[in-house]
């Protein structure tokens, strides 16, 4: 019998009365609008009211177990989404790579790489008639594939890519090989068994001439049967730290014969007679990737709220020591040192949803460019997706910690799902570029600009604050107001453009080739672009904030905006005071004033801090938290999980009998 109350946690209840907005104008808000809202709402009801619950508790399922649930329930997904004939995503996105339905299935998904990123590279990579062919087979999942780019050997190098294409002028075919155990793909999500197709980025061989990476589309399964085609040795990585359902896999080909017409040709081609089309601009290969960055941004943000709702309301509910002796143990929440963990990484999720709305313009916009032949846009492009996704994923990654540690004990628990997320975010600092890796592009990307600078010629926009910032050595006049501690960041930014760039010369003077210089030069391109980044995101938080609204807000909303974006440019201000210091020689008074303006705003967040949550709204299906749901009956869910543990299923377990026992008896 189930012990959950029908009602909600007093303490949870007073702090929705007691708030300055109700949690519906900030989910409307944070979801685009009505409409918006509406459609997210309408596929949740959709999609999770019905789902299996056995999924959620995976941790007691084996390796096996988890993949074939996996596989069950995004079947059932896909049906349903299937009939709602729904096309966008609340936030404009294609429905498939939908942050909604990636909550669903919270061991992962062994077709999200399929649904996420194949379908787009095929539109990005492949002719239009490739994409009716291909594209369309995967939307309608009469084709399932894997995005098969990274070897045992090489992830990040990707012009290292051993798996060669070689041309068959004869049979007008590919044949495909991966000749060293280096080169066998690995790591691929859906690959292990769930994907009858791949798309590869192999080699190009003409010849025996290589003419650099393309794209294959390669079946490795039968369409009827789905055994392994010959040539291919295809299966399931092994157990990784999370991602339990995702069927990450490992593929070998041995003279794997395809059509020519299976290479993705939008950008660059194979004729008949073996003549080879160079493709405009080269790094188009890489754009798939790009789309991907953005979406990670998108899934991490709303990651991040889900950590800060489960903690938020779980602090709310519990209580611990009292603030004044011999007064009620207080609501944890009331802990100031309390606040500094939960309304920082609720600021932090809102701040990053707020940088994907515009990465994602830019990337439609930069996307039309490259359909009409332009391409001056991909620099810029790629730098943002870059650092976005960095900043935003190991941001992640440490505020969800210490979202866990916020929960004390009950944070550890698996029930809590905090750790789950925990292992989802780790996983995204890695994939899809790993974030040192990422940083130095963007580092480099800051020193051609700083270049340009210089030399007085026009930046693209995101970087165009280096050029007055450049003049600006310093800041005439500290007000400390919100364009005060931007602009101090920014000029901290030029600064350490500066300097960066002043060491990457003097190193190339010394006689260090280009490559060397940079690396040697690569601790300081990382922190130049960590700032970078983050004067992105805090420019977009304030232009959301104080600029013209397209959609008019009331002043209570625009209140709690506020005080988040108070919270956010303070916390990042003081964050980077090494470096703000050495632009501006802040006083010790100012310094302190600083310091007096976080501890007020948190206390200004505090009484709206649950319902900015509830106004994340998400769905208790997707938090699956004992300590996060929106009932607040925290103590009654832990209880109840507990009584679920597989081992308390018979008082008395069989190893006990025929281990434990015997050998306390022989102690005896
Ligand atoms: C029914 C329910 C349905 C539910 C559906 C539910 C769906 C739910 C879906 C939910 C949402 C989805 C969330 C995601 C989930 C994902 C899961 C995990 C996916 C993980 C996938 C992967 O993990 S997949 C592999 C990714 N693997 C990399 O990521 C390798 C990194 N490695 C590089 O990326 C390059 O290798 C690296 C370093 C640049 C050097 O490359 P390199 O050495 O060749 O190049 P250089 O450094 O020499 O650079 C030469 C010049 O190219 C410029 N440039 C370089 N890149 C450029 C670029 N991209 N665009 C433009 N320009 C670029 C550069 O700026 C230079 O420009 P310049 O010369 O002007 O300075
Ligand atoms: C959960 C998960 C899912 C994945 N899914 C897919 C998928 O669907 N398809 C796919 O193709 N791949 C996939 N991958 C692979 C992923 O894209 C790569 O692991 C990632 O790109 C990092 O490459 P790597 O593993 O080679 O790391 P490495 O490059 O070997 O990194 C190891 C260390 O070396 C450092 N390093 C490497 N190069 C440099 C450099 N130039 N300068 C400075 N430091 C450097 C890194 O910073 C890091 O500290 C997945 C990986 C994971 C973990």
């Amino acid at each position: 019998m189930s012990l959950l109350p029908k009602t909600v946690n007093p303490d949870l209840q007073k702090e929705r009365d007691n708030a300055s907005i109700k949690a519906e104008e900030f989910a409307v808000w944070w979801h685009g609008g009505k409409d918006r809202l509406k459609i997210k709402r309408d596929l949740e009801l959709h999609i999770l009211d019905d789902l299996d619950e056995d999924i959620y508790r995976f941790p007691n399922l084996s390796h096996e177990e988890i993949y074939n649930a996996a596989i069950k329930d995004f079947i059932k997904l896909a049906k349903k989404i299937q009939e709602l004939k729904v096309e966008r995503n609340y936030d404009g996105t294609d429905i498939w790579p939908s942050s909604v339905l990636w909550g669903a299935m919270p061991a992962g998904n062994p077709l999200a790489v399929h649904c996420g990123m194949v379908i787009e590279c095929i539109r990005i990579q492949g002719t239009d008639e490739q994409f009716e062919k291909f594209g369309k087979a995967c939307q309608s999942f009469s084709m399932t594939s894997a995005y098969a780019q990274t070897e045992l050997g090489h992830g990040t190098f990707i012009r290292g890519l051993e798996t060669r294409a070689d041309f068959d002028h004869h049979t007008d075919e590919f044949v495909l090989n991966t000749p060293t155990i280096s080169s066998y793909k690995w790591w691929p999500g859906g690959m292990g068994q769930s994907a009858n197709h791949c798309i590869v980025p192999a080699n190009l061989y003409i010849d025996n001439v290589c003419k650099g990476l393309a794209m294959f589309v390669v079946p490795i399964r039968d369409m009827e049967t789905h055994a392994p085609l010959p040539g291919v040795d295809v299966g399931d990585i092994g157990k990784r730290m999370g991602f339990a359902g995702v069927n990450n896999g490992y593929l070998g080909l041995k003279n794997v014969r395809i059509p020519r017409t299976n290479m993705l040709m939008r950008h660059s081609q194979v004729h008949r007679d073996g003549t080879f089309v160079q493709s405009p601009v080269s790094v188009l290969t890489y754009f798939t990737m790009v789309y991907i960055r953005c979406l990670i941004v998108r899934n991490v943000a709303t990651q991040l709220s889900m950590a800060a709702t489960i903690a938020t309301r779980y602090s709310a509910v519990r209580r611990q020591s009292p603030i004044n002796p011999n007064e009620p143990e207080v609501q944890i929440i009331d802990h100031l040192t309390q606040q500094k963990k939960l309304f920082p990484e609720m600021a932090n999720s809102i701040a990053y949803k707020l940088a994907f709305t515009k990465l994602y313009q830019l990337y439609e916009t930069t996307s039309q460019d490259i359909k009409h032949g332009e391409f001056s846009r991909l620099p810029e492009m790629h730098s943002l997706s870059c650092i976005l996704k960095v900043l935003c994923t190991s941001t992640t990654m440490a505020g969800v910690d210490i979202l866990r540690l916020a929960c004390g004990g009950h944070g550890y628990l698996s029930s809590s799902n905090i750790g789950n997320i925990y292992l989802d975010v780790g996983a995204s600092c890695t994939y899809e570029g790993e974030n040192t890796v990422l940083l130095l592009q963007v580092g480099r990307f800051l020193m051609k600009s700083y270049r340009s600078a210089l030399a007085g010629k026009k930046l693209a926009p995101t970087v165009a604050y280096l050029q007055n910032a450049v003049k600006e050595k310093s800041l005439c006049h500290w007000t400390g107001s919100w364009e005060d501690l931007l602009k101090i960041l920014q000029i901290a930014t030029a600064h350490k453009t500066h300097i960066t760039y002043e060491n990457l010369m003097a190193r190339l003077k010394a006689g260090q080739t280009e490559a060397e210089a940079a690396n040697n030069t690569g601790i300081e391109l990382t922190q130049a672009a960590e700032l970078h980044g983050i004067c992105f995101v805090a420019a977009t938080f304030l232009e959301e904030v104080t600029g013209p609204h397209s959609k008019p807000r009331s002043p209570a909303l625009n209140k709690v905006l506020g005080n988040l974006l108070e919270l956010f440019m303070i916390s990042t201000v003081l964050k980077y005071m090494h470096e703000v210091l050495r632009v501006h020689k802040l006083s010790e008074a100012e310094i302190r004033s600083l310091q007096t303006r976080l501890e007020d705003s948190l206390k200004a967040v505090r009484p709206d801090a649950v319902v900015i949550c509830d106004g994340f709204d998400h769905h208790d299906r997707n938090l699956f938290s004992t300590l996060g749901s929106y009932d607040g009956n925290v103590y009654e869910r832990i209880f109840e999980e507990a009584k679920r543990c597989p081992l308390n299923k018979q008082p008395v377990p069989e190893v006990i009998h025929t281990h434990l026992k015997p050998f306390m008896k022989s102690n005896l």
